[in-house]
C-alpha cells in the first residue's frame, strides 16, 4: 500500500488536521529560518505532544547541524530526518555513527539519469525523488525506470496530480504546499489527499 506524508506543518490546527486524516507521516520543517514552514524546536515539542503516536514523525532539514538531528532521533522526538539540502554520505554516516536510533531519508532533485543513479546508491535508508511537478518544465517519467530500490515522490504533488504519481509505483507520496489555500494547511484538501492515496489498489 502507498504511504503518504504531510510535511510542512506548523500550528495546532494542522495537527488536528492530519490527527484525522491520518496520514502515515507527519512532516516538520527544522532549523532552517529561510523556509516560512520553519518550526522552532520549542514548538515541535509541542506539536508532537498534540499528534496522535501512530502518525510518525520527520523532520526535514537543509544541512542541518547533525547534533541536533541525532538527539531529535534519539529521543524519539523524531522517527526519521529528511535530509533536503546538499548532504552526502559521510554525512549520513556522521548522523549513523552519532545515533542508531530512527531513519535517515534524503531527498534528492531528479533532473537527469545521473540524479537516479545517485539516488539508487546513497546510504541513506529512503529515498524521496523530487520530481518537481509543480515546476514549469513537465518531469520525465521514463527516468524512474532505472530506480533499483524503494522510493517515495515529493514536490509539486497534489489532488490533480496524485493518480500519475501514483502509476510510477511510488512507496510514499509527499505533499506540502498541494494541500495549502492561502499557505495555510487546509483540512478539507489533507483529507482528499490521504483517502486519494489510500483508495490505491494494491499493487
Ligand atoms: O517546505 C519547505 O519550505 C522546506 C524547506 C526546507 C526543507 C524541506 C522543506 N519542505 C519539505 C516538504 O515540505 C516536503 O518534503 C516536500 O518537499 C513537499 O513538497 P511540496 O508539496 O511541493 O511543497
Amino acid at each position: 500500500m502507498t504511504q503518504v506524508k504531510v510535511c510542512g506543518l506548523m500550528r495546532s490546527e494542522d495537527i488536528e488536521a492530519v490527527n484525522a486524516a491520518r496520514p502515515d507521516y507527519a512532516g516538520f520543517v527544522l532549523e532552517h529560518p529561510q523556509s516560512r514552514h520553519n518550526v522552532p524546536l520549542r514548538n515541535l515539542r509541542r506539536l508532537v505532544a498534540e499528534l496522535n503516536p501512530e502518525i510518525a514523525r520527520v523532520g526535514a532539514f537543509v544541512n542541518g547541524p547533525m547534533e541536533v538531528i541525532a538527539g531529535l532521533l534519539s529521543e524519539g522526538v523524531l522517527g526519521a530526518a529528511q535530509l533536503q539540502g546538499t548532504e552526502n554520505d559521510e554525512y549520513i554516516g556522521r548522523i549513523r555513527w552519532m545515533t542508531s536510533h530512527g531513519r535517515i531519508w534524503q531527498a534528492i532533485r531528479v533532473e537527469r539519469l545521473e540524479d537516479v543513479a545517485r539516488a539508487n546508491a546513497s546510504r541513506a535508508d529512503f529515498v524521496l525523488l523530487d520530481v518537481g511537478l509543480g515546476g514549469a518544465r513537465p518531469f520525465d517519467w521514463s527516468l524512474l525506470d532505472a530506480m533499483e530500490r524503494p522510493f517515495g515522490l515529493t514536490g509539486g504533488l497534489a489532488l490533480e496530480n496524485l493518480p500519475e504519481a501514483l502509476a510510477t509505483n511510488a512507496l510514499l507520496a509527499d505533499v506540502s504546499d498541494g494541500v495549502e489555500t492561502d499557505g495555510l494547511k487546509d483540512p478539507e484538501k489533507i483529507r482528499a489527499f490521504v483517502e486519494r492515496v489510500r483508495a490505491e489498489p494494491a499493487r
